[in-house]
């Protein structure tokens, strides 16, 4: 199949196993960017998020705005149509000369990002369309700093985020290259995708110059690898692995990467039960039903800051981060939709990133849904987060040691012990709200 199985760890890949990087498993929140020729149409019809549209009409209705080159070739689909009418069924390149970044400056991308408490952010180095944001051996001059931007997107991006005190990662679509392969519009699942040697030598190309000009912290690759790049060779997926980790010790690759290796896991939209286990994954999604700005998007369609927090609360306390995607306009501006989303992520961060940063599960099971309760465990305290104000009664008191300690923030609540739980008086504007028990001093 196209998308990735859950991928098997070879030998060959065995020696690239190690422990998880504190400074990824405590990072909380990661934030994505997609961003290429895609923008300048930015258009998609909202169907719905993955997972909750049937399989067989996710391709000719993808939600996916990223996925325009793929969905304006496939009979008969609404951006066929679409793109005849106000494109005039021009070739898909002519984004890449119109798509001229104007009012880019990484800077101000990187503090919006910086803003929401996120400790490290990615940006699409190469999507399915096969244009490269740097000048990626290769690209015959189908890149950023030939056409359109005409500039290193990737080098601003990695320079703004070092800046930022952020980690940097790249996004790489390996298992999708629709430029390269040629191959007829995808329509189903198991449609096929590039697996031949040109193709795995070529991608490894890009990685290696990813790796060698930026250092990433994180290689976040899609799809799958090329099969043929599996095996043992020259410019195999393990010598890209070698050279990354030689260059980047405490770098992460995610499971993306065909049956090879990974150091976290990643479920997309869905909460996939065989992924979102122990403390080595990731939840990614974007902030609405796309990744790439798709210009049908309202807010019905977005997620707010309150439902934002509630999904980066709910994944920390199983044991993951959340990695949420800004899908950039051509101009290079944060659609002001999704700058909102982010925002009020940093303002609760602000107030409570003390119970997701650093933090892991309390070490029971989930909490409650009715009320909405979300339990976390950091160093010297477990943290209750609750969606509710006003006299609140924690469930299993025996999660907390000593309720005597209770704090909202820096203010000390009262809490007693009253049949069979715990009742704490919470008042505070911003919602939902972490109260913290301290274990130790
Ligand atoms: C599960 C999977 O392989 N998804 C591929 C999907 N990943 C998203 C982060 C976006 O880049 C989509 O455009 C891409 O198809």
């Amino acid at each position: 199949a196209m998308f990735k199985t859950d991928p098997v760890r070879p030998d060959a890949y065995r020696e690239f196993e190690r422990p998880l990087p504190e400074w990824f498993r405590g990072a909380a929140l990661g934030i994505f960017v997609h961003w290429g020729p895609y923008s300048v149409p930015a258009w998609a019809e909202p169907t719905g998020e993955l997972g909750a549209v049937p399989r067989e009409e996710w391709y000719a209705h993808n939600p996916y705005a990223e996925w325009y080159a793929n969905t304006m070739r496939i009979e008969g689909s609404p951006a066929q149509m679409h793109h005849e009418r106000v494109h005039g069924g021009a070739p898909y390149d002519d984004f890449l000369d119109a798509w001229k970044a104007e009012d880019f400056d990484a800077d101000e991308v990187l503090a919006v990002v910086a803003a929401t408490g996120a400790g490290y952010f990615i940006p699409t180095t190469k999507h399915h369309d096969g244009v490269t944001l740097w000048d990626a051996p290769g690209t015959d001059g189908r890149n950023t700093v030939a056409r359109g931007p005409r500039q290193d997107l990737i080098g601003a991006f990695a320079d703004a985020t070092r800046a930022a005190g952020l980690r940097f990662g790249v996004y790489y679509s390996g298992g999708l290259d629709w430029h390269f392969s040629g191959l007829p519009p995808i329509e189903h699942d198991d449609d096929p995708a590039p697996d031949d040697l040109a193709y795995a030598e070529y991608a490894h190309d890009h990685v290696i110059d990813l790796i060698d000009r930026y250092r990433p912290d994180i290689l976040w690759g899609d799809i799958r690898w090329p099969v043929a790049g599996i095996e043992p060779g020259p410019k195999s997926l393990a010598h890209a692995f070698q050279t990354f980790y030689e260059r980047v010790p405490d770098g992460v690759v995610n499971d993306r990467w065909g049956e090879s290796h990974w150091d976290f896991r990643t479920s997309e939209y869905v909460h996939g039960t065989a992924v979102e286990v122990g403390e080595a994954w990731e939840n990614t999604r974007g902030i609405g039903l796309s990744f790439g700005h798709n210009r049908n998007e309202t807010n019905e369609h977005l997620l707010s800051a309150h439902e934002a927090v509630r999904l980066l609360v709910d994944v920390v306390s199983r044991g993951g981060n959340l990695l949420l995607n800004i899908g950039l306009e051509a101009s290079g501006r944060i659609p002001e939709l999704q700058r909102q989303t982010l925002e009020g992520i940093g303002v609760w961060n602000r107030h409570y990133g003390h119970a997701v940063v650093g933090a892991r599960p309390e070490g029971r099971m989930p909490a409650s849904d009715e009320p909405w309760i979300r339990w976390t465990r950091t160093d010297d305290a477990v943290h209750a987060v609750v969606d509710q104000t006003g006299p609140v009664r924690l469930p299993d008191p025996d999660r907390v040691l000593d309720e005597s300690t209770a704090r909202i923030g820096e203010r000390h609540v009262t809490a007693e012990r009253v049949d069979g739980g715990i009742l704490v008086d919470v008042e505070d504007a911003v919602t939902p709200v972490a109260i913290s028990f301290r274990t130790r001093d």
